[in-house]
Formats: structure tokens, sequence, C-alpha cells
């Protein structure tokens, strides 16, 4: 296991954020925390990271190095006024690594950064100053990477395209990589296992594709013809055009596919619903 944090409580004044939090990752894992607005996550990742002391519990790193760790909380930290080269070397030369010109370049291009942007990062995207703060986290080959809201403020093809930077990140270098999100449609695309959080707490964990079919209690089926099915008679359902929304469990599934078959009407696609009110029981 590459990160391991046990027992982790943390309170400001009267207010407990963090209650005996345990959580762990180990090499090529992404790991996802999941919770509402002031759930505890940037609480428990700037622990994790060591920049917040914790009243009790440990965080324990299993990689050698002098920085087993990195990561980004809320924004990536740039130098506005500089450009994507100046940040990295500039960052380098804090974290004492002597680099080249060529490892420099070689290190935007590794995030997917465009390395003939010479203007100062102030004018770009959000999704390229992820990637930027990205690749200043992983200076110094840190084993484990965290990564607070990392998608929040991006449109869908920069959600898309940091998605495949991480998982590549998880599987090529073997990183552990913790992410946080208070929406899980981001996270169970990406992640491997899952920490569901509320008030301080972790009240669900194991793997992502379990927690998430254990908490759907309704499928979306779409056909053509589907407000023709005799079978549907027979459930919960609500249409709205081509697509009925049926209240079922994942393992009724394969029996009402079969009885719309039967009825020939063929599925296009078949959509999990999410209880979110049963997720954050
Ligand atoms: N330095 C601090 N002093 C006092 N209270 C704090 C401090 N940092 C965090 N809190 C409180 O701790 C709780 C958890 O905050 P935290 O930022 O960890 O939650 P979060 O799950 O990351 O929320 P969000 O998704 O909104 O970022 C909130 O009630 C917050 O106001």
């Amino acid at each position: 296991m590459i990160l391991s944090a046990t027992d982790l409580c943390k309170s400001y004044g009267k207010l407990q954020v963090l209650k005996s939090v345990s959580i762990q990752c180990k090499a090529g894992e992404i790991c996802g925390v999941l919770g509402a607005n002031g759930a505890g996550k940037t609480t428990l990742f700037k622990i994790i990271l060591g920049l917040v002391k914790p009243n009790s519990g440990t965080v324990n790193l299993e990689a050698q190095g002098i920085k087993p760790i990195g990561g980004i909380i809320e924004k990536p930290a740039l130098y506005e006024y500089l450009n994507a080269y100046d940040n990295l070397n500039l960052f380098c030369k804090i974290q004492g690594l002597k680099v080249s010109k060529g490892d420099i370049l070689n290190r935007l291009l590794q995030v997917g950064l465009p390395i003939d942007r010479t203007d100062p990062v102030r004018n770009f995207s959000m999704g390229m100053k992820q990637r930027l703060g990205i690749s200043i986290a992983l200076l110094n080959n840190p084993k484990c990477l965290v990564l607070d809201e990392p998608f929040s403020g991006l449109d869908p093809l920069g959600i898309s395209a940091l998605r495949k930077l991480i998982i590549d990140l998880a599987e090529k270098e073997q990183l552990a990589i913790l992410i946080s999100s208070h929406i899980i449609e981001e996270l169970s695309k990406i992640c491997n296992t899952m920490y569901v959080m509320k008030q301080g707490e972790i009240i669900k964990s194991g793997l992502a594709q379990d927690i998430i079919l254990e908490n759907t209690t309704s499928f979306s089926f779409s056909a053509p013809n589907i407000k023709l099915s005799e079978a549907l008679k027979h459930y919960d359902v609500m249409y709205k055009g081509e697509i009925a929304h049926v209240t079922i469990t994942t393992n009724q599934v394969p029996k009402l596919i079969q009885e719309l078959a039967d009825e020939q009407i063929f599925i296009t696609s078949c959509v999990p619903e999410l209880d979110m009110d049963k997720l954050f029981q």
C-alpha cells in the first residue's frame, strides 16, 4: 500500500471536520473520495499532503525519495505572469531539481501541454492550468498524487482529456492517485475504488463499480418501440419519449432485457440511475 491514512480526526473549535477517517491507496490505483460540499475532503487531502496537522491519527507513505507525495489542493498554484516553461523551470529550482531545457519540454509534453505557447499562464484555460499543476506536482517523482476536485471548472472535452492523463499516470507510471469530487459521474468513470464521505465520516467504501451498482435503484432503457411493451406494465415505469425509466435492481436487468427482446423490443441503451439518497444514507 503506498498510502495508508488511519483514524484521522480533525476539529476546528467545536466543529469536528474529520471523525476517524481511514483511507488507503495502492500503486496503480485511482481512488475517489466522494462527498458533498463541506464533507471534509479538502481537509483530509491537506492532512495527507502534510499541510494541516490532524488532532489524532496517522498518515503513512510507503515511498522513498525526497518527495513521496505531490498534489493540487483546490486549484493549481501558478505564477500567472510566467509562461508554462518558466513556471516549471522555477518550480524545479524551488524543489532543488537540476533539469535541462529538453527535460522541461518533455515534462510539458508528458501532460499534453503545447510547447509553443510562450504567453503567460493567466491566458491558459482551466484544463491547461490543471495539466501544468499536475506537471509541477510530479516533479521529484512522487509515488502518490493527490488531486482535489481536478475536474471542477472544466468543459466536457477538458474533463475527458484530463481523465485520460490521470488514467495514464496510474497505469504507466504506477502512481497511487487520490481524487476528490462531489460529482459521482466524474469519479465513476475513472476510479477503481471509492470512499463516500458524509459530515467528516467515511460511510461507504469499496470497488467503485460495486458502490454504483449497490446504490442503483432504477435504469433507463431506450428502444424506438419501448412504449409498446406489455412486459413493462408489470414494473414501476415512467416514459419520456423512447426512454423508459424503470425502478429495478441490477440483478433484475437481464430478465427484463430478455422479456423485452421476446416482444421484439431491442434495447439500444441501458443506463443505471444512482439513488443519491441511498448512496448518502
Ligand atoms: N481552517 C479552517 N477553519 C475553520 N473551519 C474550517 C477550516 N477548514 C475547513 N473548515 C471547515 O471544515 C468543513 C469541511 O471543509 P472542507 O473544505 O474540508 O470540505 P470539502 O468536502 O472539501 O468541501 P468542498 O467540496 O465545498 O470543497 C467545513 O465546514 C469548513 O468550513
